[in-house]
């Protein structure tokens, strides 16, 4: 019994070290943030808080505003209400020099991999170093063949263009460069879009690796569910402000990739599902206003 109740205790102590639980400090913190363009709002009093070493997954629809969300994070948007806390300071009341600063803690893959097209895939890699003056000739040689051997690529691509590698190579690039300042925050706008099933999956391996190895705290924008499910300690779902009844929070799932499935919400699991749902008639109705949509999808459609 005692032997089992030590089992018990070292798991869960195993466990812990790898999943920060809610009880660490916050890294990030999102209090009742608002963000409009004009009159249209896109983003209505979040509430978030991220523990250092955490990786966390935000899903939801096309335009639900994920990537103003990661903007706002780190400091790219202003948020029109509420606060942004990075490790307790406001971001948003920071100087220029504090926010040069700030940001070099921060890495971000973007969804294209964002190359500059007319430097080498090493000039590239070794952007941020140069940008900050932090490397000289033979340290950043150096460092750029460390960070691409880290994704598994030769260094004879440090030679090669942008546009020699394939789509894969590329974002892998990219999160060389997003490693290059050994960021506190990583975070990734859609890091496999348009990668086959095994390219993903090894964009997903690093992306794993780098939590492991560094620690680092993470914020991955995906509509892939493989992704969510293999590298998230916790699941954030957006809805579209102009979808959300009154008084409705719009973050609609909060909680561990395991539980999405069984959640009570069904717009959740119509989404994580690729459900159509209420979606489709929207469809109908639009169909019979006139607007042109194919007869055959409503005419399908069956509750
Ligand atoms: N500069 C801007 N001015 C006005 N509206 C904007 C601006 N940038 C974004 N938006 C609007 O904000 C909303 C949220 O955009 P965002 O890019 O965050 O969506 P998303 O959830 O990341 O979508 P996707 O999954 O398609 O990338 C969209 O309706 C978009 O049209």
């Amino acid at each position: 019994m005692d032997d089992d109740l030590d089992q018990l205790a070292r798991d869960r102590a195993s466990i812990e070290s790898v999943a920060p639980s809610a009880k660490s400090k916050p890294l990030v913190e999102l209090r009742d943030m608002t963000l409009q363009f004009g009159r249209q709002v896109i983003l209505s009093h979040i509430n978030l808080s991220i523990p250092s070493g955490q990786t966390v997954v935000i899903i939801g629809e096309s335009g639900c505003g994920k990537t103003m969300l990661l903007k706002t994070v780190v400091g790219l948007m202003r948020p029109t209400g509420g606060q942004v806390l990075y490790d307790g300071q406001d971001i948003h009341r920071l100087g220029d020099q504090e926010m040069t600063a700030l940001r070099r803690k921060f890495g971000f893959v973007f969804q294209n991999a964002a190359l500059f097209d007319s430097m080498t895939i090493g000039q590239n890699v070794a952007f941020p170093l140069i940008q900050h003056n932090l490397a000289n000739g033979r340290s950043i040689q150096r460092i750029v063949s460390e960070r691409l051997a880290e994704v598994g690529l030769p260094e004879s691509v440090a030679h090669k263009r942008p546009s020699q590698l394939s789509g894969g190579m590329r974002k892998r690039v990219g999160l060389a460069r997003a490693l290059v300042l050994n960021p506190e925050l990583m975070l990734y706008d859609e890091p496999t879009t348009g990668l086959d099933p095994i390219m993903s999956d090894v964009i997903n391996e690093l992306m794993l690796r780098t939590r492991t190895n560094a620690g680092v705290t993470s914020l991955i924008i995906t509509h892939d569910m493989r992704t969510a499910r293999k590298v998230a300690d916790r699941v954030i779902m957006l809805y579209p402000f102009a979808r959300l009844k009154k008084g409705e929070s719009q973050v609609i799932y909060d909680g561990p990739p395991a539980g999405i499935e069984e959640t009570d919400d069904q717009r959740v699991r119509q989404f994580v599902r690729g459900e159509a749902g209420e979606r489709l008639m929207e469809l109908r109705r639009s169909t019979s206003d006139g607007f042109g949509i194919e007869p055959t999808l409503a005419d399908d459609y069956t509750e």
